[in-house]
């Protein structure tokens, strides 16, 4: 990172640090997650955000940080809850203990509406989860905002140092993003972040990390491992990039990764492992066994083509690294294992072999890449794919022919949604067997087939999802071409069901 272009989020250990570096991203601004470990560590920031904590200053082991080597940055600071507290104590004020929890929404009244509160509304709804607050103010202190009860719950001391008690960065703050938008002009050397500087600079750094060696990357023809692939190819890194086909893949799947790659130009391999998986697979039902075989199988077929790997390419996203950096509080940067043998992988980055190039960036922010990498914008809004594949929508056995009904049942529905503009409305879409057999009639005899149940649904991480209410004639088109083209189904479902309970999968 280029001087005074991030703004660095020191944690305290709040549940909602992430959300503070999610927002300040969003804003234009790169921002990047430090522990207190870190700190006084931290480049050379155009702003510091403290962040709120569960404990109280007043506890003995409370988080602290020394304030001289913090003033010492010389840019705009801001607490946040427990870094409002603390920087009260550091400025000579005091902060009052409590058991009792202030939970929930407050009103905000700023004194000015300038600064931090500028452009704002007067009485606008925020978000407390504080127990202590401030009680005595320091003598450099002026008081920005007040709740409802007069309280004071923003302050400034000086020129430099902003305070907030409540939660700018969660959504039940309405005002929270420009409040920190606010806070972020005020940090005049800050330089906003563009993908495109951002790109060059990764681009160097993989040349430099992998001069002539040859690196190996799994691709499964989602946005990460695809943008990770064409971003090697793009630094004239010797790459191999290596397609496994499990055999569980949607209709033409295989044939369509290949042509994405044949159409950004970069080479890839495939591996025909189909036979082996469904003959591992066969005769099993259990969901956690079908995985269990799938994901040992595919580490062994995955590895074997790898063979002597001088390094390995990974599509390790932010979320992963700062996810494992606060719960372990440990720089330590967690590994995609889901697809990956763990320890030849421990032993890759003990020796310094591993690559992870989107390893500082959102999900939003690598689709942001891919399009400056020119990436097509099909392949980017591809809907997520589980690495399982189809065994997770075809719950019981599986077997060639049950995967072929999905196969159908799930291009027809997916080629209906295209059609009708919906597929980039939703999140997630696709077709799973309901091995039922229920009574019918095709033709004038009497039929006794399977259900297929689509589904179609919206989130925005995959922790929580909402079916969606897709038009009736989107799903009479659908369910009219199944029952007509289809052998072995003679009923078509839709599912309603949020998750939680439900998951997004079947299995
Ligand atoms: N069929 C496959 N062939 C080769 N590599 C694969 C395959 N499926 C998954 N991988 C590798 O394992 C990683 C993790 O897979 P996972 O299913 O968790 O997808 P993901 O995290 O959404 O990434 P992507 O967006 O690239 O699919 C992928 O990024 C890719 O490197």
């Amino acid at each position: 990172m280029q001087e005074k272009q991030h703004v660095a989020v020191l944690d305290f250990g709040s549940q909602y640090t992430q959300l503070i570096v999610r927002r300040v991203r969003e804003l234009g601004y790169f921002a990047k997650l430090y522990t207190l470990e870190d700190f006084p560590n931290i480049g050379e920031p155009g702003a510091i955000i403290l962040s709120g904590g569960p404990k109280s200053t007043s506890e003995p082991d409370a988080p602290d940080l020394d304030f001289e080597q913090l003033d010492a940055f010389g840019v705009p600071v801001l607490g946040v809850c427990y870094g409002m507290q603390l920087l009260n104590i550091k400025f000579g004020g005091s902060v009052e203990a409590s058991d009792r929890r202030e939970y929930g929404p407050a009103k905000l009244f700023p004194v000015e509406p300038a600064g931090l509160y500028e452009g704002l509304a007067h009485d606008s709804q925020v978000w407390m989860s504080h127990s202590d607050t401030v009680q005595d103010l320091a003598d450099n202190c002026t008081v920005l905002a007040r709740n409802q009860h007069g309280t004071p719950v923003s302050l400034k001391w000086g020129e430099r140092y902003f305070g907030i008690q409540f939660h700018p960065e969660v959504t039940h703050s309405h005002e929270g993003t420009r409040i920190l938008h606010n806070f972020l002009l005020q940090a005049e050397a800050l330089e906003p972040f563009r993908i495109e500087d951002f790109k060059e600079e990764v681009i160097q750094g993989i040349r430099e990390k992998v001069g002539n060696k040859q690196v190996v990357c799994g691709v499964s023809g989602g946005v990460d491992s695809t943008v990770l692939a064409v971003l090697l190819h793009e630094a004239g890194a010797n790459v191999r990039a290596i397609f496994v086909d499990h055999g569980l893949m949607r209709k033409d799947e295989g044939e369509e990764v290949r042509n994405n790659f044949h159409r950004m130009g970069v080479p890839i391999e495939t591996v025909d492992a189909s036979e082996m998986f469904l003959r591992e697979l066969a005769g099993q039902k259990e969901p956690e066994k079908k995985r269990e075989i799938i994901g040992n199988l595919f580490i062994d077929v995955f590895w074997d083509s790898v063979g002597d790997a001088e390094l390995l390419a990974q599509g390790t996203l932010y979320p992963d690294v700062i996810e494992s950096a606060s719960n372990a509080n440990s720089k330590a940067s967690k590994i995609k294992t889901h697809h990956n043998r763990v320890d030849r992988i421990l032993e890759l980055q003990a020796q310094g072999k591993v690559l992870e190039p989107l390893a500082e960036l959102f999900k939003d922010e690598v689709r942001a890449l891919g399009t400056s990498l020119g990436i097509p914008q099909d392949i980017l809004n591809r809907h997520p794919f589980p690495g399982p594949g189809l065994a997770v929508r075809c719950p019981g056995e599986i077997d060639e022919y049950r995967l072929k009904i999905i196969r159908e049942c799930d291009a027809i529905f997916i080629g209906h949604l295209k059609e009708h503009g919906w597929y980039d409305k939703v999140w997630q879409a696709y077709a799973a067997l309901v091995p039922v057999k229920t009574v019918g009639v095709k033709g004038d005899e009497r039929s006794y087939e399977w259900a297929i149940s689509l589904r179609a649904v919206i989130s925005e991480d995959a922790m929580t999802a909402d079916w969606v209410e897709l038009p009736y004639s989107i799903l009479r088109e659908t369910s009219h071409d199944i029952l007509n083209e289809v052998d072995g189904i003679n009923r078509v479902l839709y599912d309603v069901s949020t998750k939680p309970p439900a998951s997004i999968e079947w299995e």
